[in-house]
């Protein structure tokens, strides 16, 4: 089909095939869900249709219920966009229908979808296709009577602890569950489906309502218990969250008054779950994720990206070991090259170990363990290097040590290889400064540990060519990273819009707050963890290489102290040595160390910011406020000089790179819930008590200005990336 709508075929053994059609997810637009209630009216209707069966086009069910809906009703507070579909369509006319209906399940049912197929009277199922109901992800619930009917098929307990976790379960697993009826194969998936729904229809195989069935459902008290831990559960992953709690109210109202007085109360609480600021956020980063992917200029201009088949990493410390593990792990073969066999060995043993932890998570099996270490070679020389497809180059951040690299590497690799670092700071211009290959120098920032965290941020100079950023997101795409392409500057887009995070913190640490009270603050909002115990876990050598760096490009605007210096002096290294501003224990939380008082106050009177000594008394949300503006103010800078593309770049790279809270929507969706102008307003204040740090800049006030919001790049500004230091 390949087109947006829905055909029905009735064939000759009497049964109606209804194929959902939407590329590429087959996603319920509304239009796709008044063609079901036409087409099911129709079948209903015919004498020649006994039973119907349900399928989607293109080896896929359906991706669940068009999210661009949920979009339309944020931008229009328009409600009523929202279809009828639960009660209306699923219960009256599917489940309730004088004729049964089978749903055939291929590649993937979710959301909507899997709630569709479990209105109808059985399903059956691929072994590999993918189930689940992740509307918690997106801020809302099951609203299509999923709340309802996947615990009187699959059981309470699993049924909440999927909705809760959003997770899927394969077709096999669904199978054991009670979910799926038979699994078959998927040339045979139809021919199976037709069957069965005439043995419905012939009373041959049972009549399935699942919304009335009550014998998975347990007893009072036993679901009651469930409940209780599932709520105990939300408020430890989801506490600034609504909808978990929202849907164990939907689910208890079904277990207390039945599955359709359950539906009701879910429909009800549904749309006031759309509107809600957490949703609105999920949604806007559900979008923006995918839009990293398209660059104007570069993936929309034909070209088509090269394969990557070999890549040598040099440097086999932290970093260069997390990318090696994490292209191996994808099937693309690696070089890593060391300077002599010990630090060599200690590479290729932080790999192994990294797969370990990855197969001890059961996130790969001994296989793939096996087979990702038969694609790592090391090296101690550029032998090797001769028919590599693309360098990444990740030793320490030093200009002439990546200078002197990058004009070795242009000699000893293929013309058109890829030559990439992982500087998380340093002008690209510098890097490559020594060679003639400018056009294909590109910067590759993992972030810590690089197998693991999600972001690749691309950057890209005036040079580098639209093929070479293309293999880049190709590469991104593989080792399965959400890509942000980026300018080239001080920091990139996002170390250099969070440099002021950790600065402010320590600002206000020294204007006499308390740090732990500042960490507790910061965690309270969403992040993982806040500014102080970031710094033990990232390292002290990483912040006093980069500070020097940063106020030579940011002049006048940042914030130091000798701070850090001391406590290295003191043997404090932070979480590598168990000593920092916590005190680590093997198999225990941090625990704040009071006995860091001391330094601390000699570093307040060094600094000497506070006003006639005393410390300022502030509230939270000053905290908060004072540590996260500054951030946001950065964020406007990058936009202005157009380092990003679009404004919700810097949204997924705070959530994917920094652990902002996804369900805030990203640092500048949420500085946009606050209002321009009330950021102004507070940083201008803060800059005359207590100087440049927080002056407001250009972009900030003008929006502030003009009334309008952070997002709002200038129009029409193609990125033109500019060079720093
Ligand atoms: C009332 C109901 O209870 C409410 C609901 O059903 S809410 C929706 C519930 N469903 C979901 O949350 C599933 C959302 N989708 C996904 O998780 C993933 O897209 C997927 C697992 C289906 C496919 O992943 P993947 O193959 O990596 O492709 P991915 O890039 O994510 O998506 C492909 C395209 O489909 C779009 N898409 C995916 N699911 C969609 C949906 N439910 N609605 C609208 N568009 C959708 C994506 O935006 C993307 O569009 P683009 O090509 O223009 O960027």
């Amino acid at each position: 089909m390949g087109k947006i709508g829905l055909t029905m075929e009735v064939g000759s053994d009497g049964v109606a095939l209804i194929t959902i059609s939407n590329p590429p997810v087959n996603a319920l637009a509304l239009s796709i869900l008044t063609g079901l209630k036409e087409k099911y009216a129709e079948a209903m209707n015919r004498d020649d249709v006994k039973a119907i069966v349900l399928t989607g086009d293109a080896g896929k069910f359906s991706g669940g219920f068009d999210i661009n809906v949920f979009e339309k009703i944020h931008a229009t507070g328009n409600i009523s966009l929202l279809p009828g579909v639960s009660i209306e369509l699923l219960t009256n006319v599917i489940e309730d229908g004088k004729k049964p209906s089978v749903a055939a399940i291929q590649g993937l049912a979710l959301g909507g979808g899997l709630e569709l197929t479990m209105g109808c009277h059985a399903r059956i199922c691929t072994p590999q296709a993918l189930l689940g109901l992740p509307e918690l992800s997106l801020g809302v619930f099951p609203g299509f009577g999923g709340t309802q009917r996947l615990p009187r098929l699959v059981g309470l307990s699993k049924a909440i602890e999927m909705m809760l976790l959003s997770k899927f379960v394969s077709g096999t697993e669904g199978k054991n569950l009670g979910l799926i009826d038979e699994l078959v194969s998927s040339s045979e998936l139809l021919r199976v489906s037709r069957l069965w729904a005439l043995d419905i229809a012939d009373k041959r195989k049972p009549w399935v309502s699942s919304l009335r069935r009550t014998d998975r459902i347990g007893s009072l008290s036993e679901a009651r218990m469930i409940i209780k831990e599932a709520r105990q559960l939300s408020k430890r992953i989801a506490p600034n969250m609504p909808q978990h709690n929202a849907c164990l109210d939907v689910i208890e109202e079904g277990v207390l008054f039945g599955g359709y007085a359950g539906s009701i109360r879910e429909e009800k609480v549904f749309n006031e779950m759309v509107l809600s600021d957490t949703a609105r956020s999920l949604v806007h980063v559900f979008f923006s994720q995918r839009l990293t992917s398209k660059v104007p200029n570069i993936t929309d201009i034909g070209l088509k990206p090269r394969r990557i088949r070999k890549v040598a990493v040099i440097g086999g410390g932290l970093m260069g070991s997390g990318i090696a593990t994490s292209l191996i792990r994808n099937n693309v073969s690696v070089v890593m090259k060391e300077i002599n066999s010990k630090f060599l060995q200690k590479g290729i043993k932080t790999i192994e170990a990294n797969l370990n932890g990855l197969l001890k998570k059961k996130a790969i099996s001994k296989e793939k363990m096996n087979s990702a270490l038969s694609l790592l070679k090391g090296t101690l020389d550029y032998s090797l290097f001769r028919d590599i497809d693309m360098v990444i180059e990740a030793v320490i951040e030093k200009v002439s040590l990546k200078q002197s690299i990058f004009s070795e590497i242009e000699k000893v690799c293929r013309p058109d290889c890829i030559l990439a670092t992982n500087t998380s700071t340093i002008d690209l211009n510098i890097v490559g400064e020594k060679t003639t290959s400018q056009d294909r120098i590109i910067g590759a920032h993992f972030f810590s540990p690089a197998h693991v965290m999600p972001l690749l941020e691309i950057i890209r100079t005036e040079k580098t060519s639209p093929q070479v950023i293309l293999d880049l997101l190709e590469v991104g795409k593989i080792i399965k990273k959400v890509p942000v392409v980026v300018g080239n500057c001080t920091g990139f887009a996002v170390n250099r819009t969070f440099f002021p995070y950790t600065q402010g913190a320590h600002l206000l640490l020294h204007l006499g707050v308390d740090l732990f009270r500042i960490d507790r603050v910061i965690t309270n909002f969403g992040m993982p963890m806040g500014p102080f115990q970031l710094q033990d876990l990232a390292g002290y050598g990483v912040a006093m290489a980069v500070k020097e760096v940063f106020a030579s490009s940011f002049k006048g605007r940042t914030f130091d102290t000798e701070l850090v210096q001391m406590m290295v002096e003191m043997g404090r290294n932070g979480k590598a040595n168990g000593k920092g501003y916590y005190v680590y224990e093997r198999g225990m939380k941090p625990k704040p160390d009071p006995s860091l008082q001391p330094i601390i106050e000699k570093s307040r009177k060094l600094a000497n910011v506070m006003h006639g000594g005393k410390p300022i008394i502030i509230s939270d949300q000053d905290i908060l406020e004072m540590v996260f503006f500054p951030v946001v103010n950065e964020a406007c800078r990058v936009m202005d000089e157009n380092v990003v593309i679009r404004a919700s770049d810097i949204d997924i790279s705070s959530v994917l790179g920094m652990g902002f809270p996804r369900y805030r929507g990203g640092l500048v969706f949420w500085a946009d819930t606050l209002g321009s102008k009330y950021i102004y307003e507070r940083l201008k204040k803060w800059e005359i008590t207590y100087g440049g740090f927080f002056k407001p800049s250009r972009y900030l006030e003008e929006r502030a200005m003009n009334g309008t919001s952070l997002s709002l790049m200038a129009q029409g500004s193609t990125p033109t990336p500019i060079s720093r230091m």
